[in-house]
């Protein structure tokens, strides 16, 4: 057992303390060593993966963890969390003593909320436990071959990644899945996880796992007699849901947070391992932290957040427009789009990988000089994809150097691309949290990044929203991006451009598109399914953002527009057709209603002249 306060030095602790001392504020000035981590792990962190000193939530959070404290910590996307959780946990078993084995089974679970951020934990673990091949890491998801995972459970996985609900099975169904030497869970991306809907499955989870205020030890001698379970929680934005797993889950627990006031109240600087923070200050304060108009997410401060306001019917060519001059001002850089369903992925992937330009119809003679649109390649990632295909976008995505990953959702947690520049949101997140997560793509660990939000006129509202959270984005001047582009054949350059759908870049380029959607039925189907699952996106925002985004005010002909389509589709799915008539229906009896209402209201006041 590790001696933490020999481990966390008096110099170490006023280090951290010192806000003066940190670089740009994301690095603490001192070492992995000095915060109390085996040399050698150190070392590793130092010499194979570069890393030079600890982030200050590294600095913060690790010598806690090693103190044996159960934490919850709130830091901003990008400020090195993954490293902040499982550094403690393999100083710990590269030092048991017998060594630690498979045999042993499993002694810490990290549970998170997508099959990506699965892969990526279980990389970075690989590449901590080099120089500790003693120590097995595996993972277990959705996807995967069950049968597979039964067999590598059975010989022994000392550190364990997995999504909740292929977890819950293998806790059920694998007997031979040993897990009485489990001494750490950990929630990454917690509130997440809850919101996807894995609140039942994470209960019977811990249910299954037992209470956290089990002490270890009696069964087995590879855990120091007295040791007792921990668990972390962690996440860049925290809600109501948290606390909840939070109370379940944590004994006594230390919150580390982003914004400096709270750490001073919560972490214990001087002495990592007394009990100055108590459970119910904690709950507290995660109340604070989810009341969205008192308290700001952590946006990284280098990011640059711009919106778009573009007129639904511009909104495709806006969109290609925008993506061209990112690659054209910038060959090698990475893009990521954000949409709000699987189908405007399919469609918008067909579209980027097949749309060449100069298109067909208009320049028959430079037929040898056509190309692609964007000359990057395209990549897709969504939740109906198979799991090879995902893998695959995935990996390769984070290993190019030049390239566009259009997404859903899937992408917006804990992902860590290398390199990204740009986050384009074309569909509008949900809550404020999914907006941070989404832009927390970029500008990691200290990088530039440019964020650039698309807003119809109509959504304008949705800027104040993001205000509230701290967020504050300038208009992208989208004319004069526009105006760079050379104009086709015979269109002519208008000097002054009244409107954004008649300038004639946006008027050919529209048409191009129109032209190629309609041109093989496959991508005109693709169109009218992103079409309708678009809508019935729309449709489905929740609390305060129904107000801002209302589907009546939608023009559907525009919107249609902005899927290549000339026309609204006529047949445009059963639900969707069910909730117009019913919006219809509607309609004509509150109609009759204040027919009938003026009819009675006449006669009264007849009957009182
Ligand atoms: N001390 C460090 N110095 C330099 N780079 C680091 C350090 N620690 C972690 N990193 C790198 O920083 C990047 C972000 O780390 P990580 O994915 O753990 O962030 P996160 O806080 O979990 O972000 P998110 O909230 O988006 O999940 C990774 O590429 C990681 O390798």
């Amino acid at each position: 057992m590790v001696n933490r306060n020999q481990q966390f030095t008096r110099e170490t602790k006023q280090e951290v303390k010192d806000g003066s001392k940190e670089k740009n504020g994301l690095f603490a000035s001192c070492s992995f060593s000095s915060l109390g981590l085996d040399p050698k792990l150190s070392d590793q962190l130092k010499e194979r993966m570069g890393f030079e000193a600890p982030t200050l939530v590294q600095a913060q959070s690790i010598p806690i963890i090693l103190s044996g404290r159960d934490v919850l910590v709130n830091a901003a996307t990008g400020t090195g969390k993954t490293i902040a959780y499982l550094a403690p946990i393999i100083h710990h078993l590269q030092g048991y003593s017998p060594k630690v084995d498979r045999s042993h089974g499993t002694f810490a679970l990290v549970i998170v909320p997508t099959r990506e951020l699965c892969l990526q934990v279980y990389e970075t673990l690989e590449k901590l436990l080099h120089r500790f091949h003693w120590i097995v890491p595996g993972y277990v998801m959705g996807g995967e071959k069950k049968a597979k995972e039964k067999a590598r459970l059975r010989k022994g996985i000392s550190i364990l990644i997995a999504t909740p609900g292929r977890l819950l099975d293998h806790l059920q169904n694998t007997a031979s899945f040993v897990h009485k030497n489990l001494r750490w869970v950990i929630f990454d991306e917690a509130d997440c996880i809850l919101e996807l809907g894995y609140g039942k499955e994470i209960e019977k989870i811990i249910k299954l796992l037992g209470s956290g205020q089990n002490e270890l030890g009696e069964n087995d001698d590879i855990v120091p007699k007295g040791v007792q379970k921990q668990n972390l929680l962690l996440s860049a934005t925290l809600n109501e849901k948290v606390n909840h797993l939070a109370k379940l889950s944590l004994d006594d627990p230390v919150l580390i947070g982003l914004d400096n006031s709270k750490m001073q109240q919560n972490v214990p600087l001087e002495s990592p391992g007394s009990p100055d923070s108590d459970a119910d200050d904690l709950v507290i304060h995660v109340n604070k932290a989810a009341n969205p108009s008192s308290e700001d997410y952590g946006i990284p401060s280098q990011l640059v957040q711009k919106y778009v306001k573009v007129p639904c019917g511009a909104r495709l060519v806006a969109l290609l427009s925008v993506l061209k001059n990112l690659f054209e001002r910038e060959a090698s850089q990475k893009v990521v789009v954000f949409f709000s369903t699987r189908d405007a992925v399919d469609f918008h992937y067909s579209l980027l990988s097949e749309f060449q330009w100069p298109p067909n119809s208009e320049t028959q003679e430079e037929e040898t000089t056509k190309q692609l649109f964007l000359k990057c390649k395209t990549f897709r990632l969504h939740g109906s994809m198979e799991q090879e295909d995902r893998r695959s976008a995935f990996g390769t995505f984070k290993a190019e150097k030049q390239a566009l990953l259009l997404s859903t959702d899937v992408a917006a947690r804990g992902l860590d691309f290398p390199k990204v520049r740009c986050i384009i949101q074309y569909d509008c997140p949900g809550e404020a949290t999914e907006y941070v997560h989404r832009v927390g793509r970029t500008a990691r660990i200290g990088e530039k990044g440019e964020a650039l939000l698309f807003l119809q006129p109509i959504e304008i509202d949705y800027l104040k929203d993001l205000k509230k959270h701290g967020a504050t984005l300038a208009e992208y001047p989208l004319l004069k991006v526009l105006d760079k582009f050379p104009l086709l054949g015979n269109m002519p350059r208008i000097k002054k451009v009244i409107s954004l759908e008649s300038h004639p870049w946006v008027i050919s380029l529209q048409r191009a598109l129109e032209f190629f959607t309609y041109a093989e039925p496959k991508m005109k189907n693709l169109a009218k399914n992103a079409f309708v699952s678009w809508v019935r996106g729309y449709a489905a925002h929740k609390g305060e953002l129904k107000s801002i985004f209302v589907v009546k005010k939608l023009h559907l002909g525009h919107v249609a527009k902005s899927f290549a389509l000339k026309e609204q589709p006529s047949l445009v799915g059963k639900a969707h057709h069910k909730e117009t008539m019913k919006r219809k229906r509607d309609e004509r009896q509150k109609g009759q209603q204040k027919n009938k209402r003026k009819k009675m209201s006449g006669s009264r006041s007849a009957t009182n002249t």
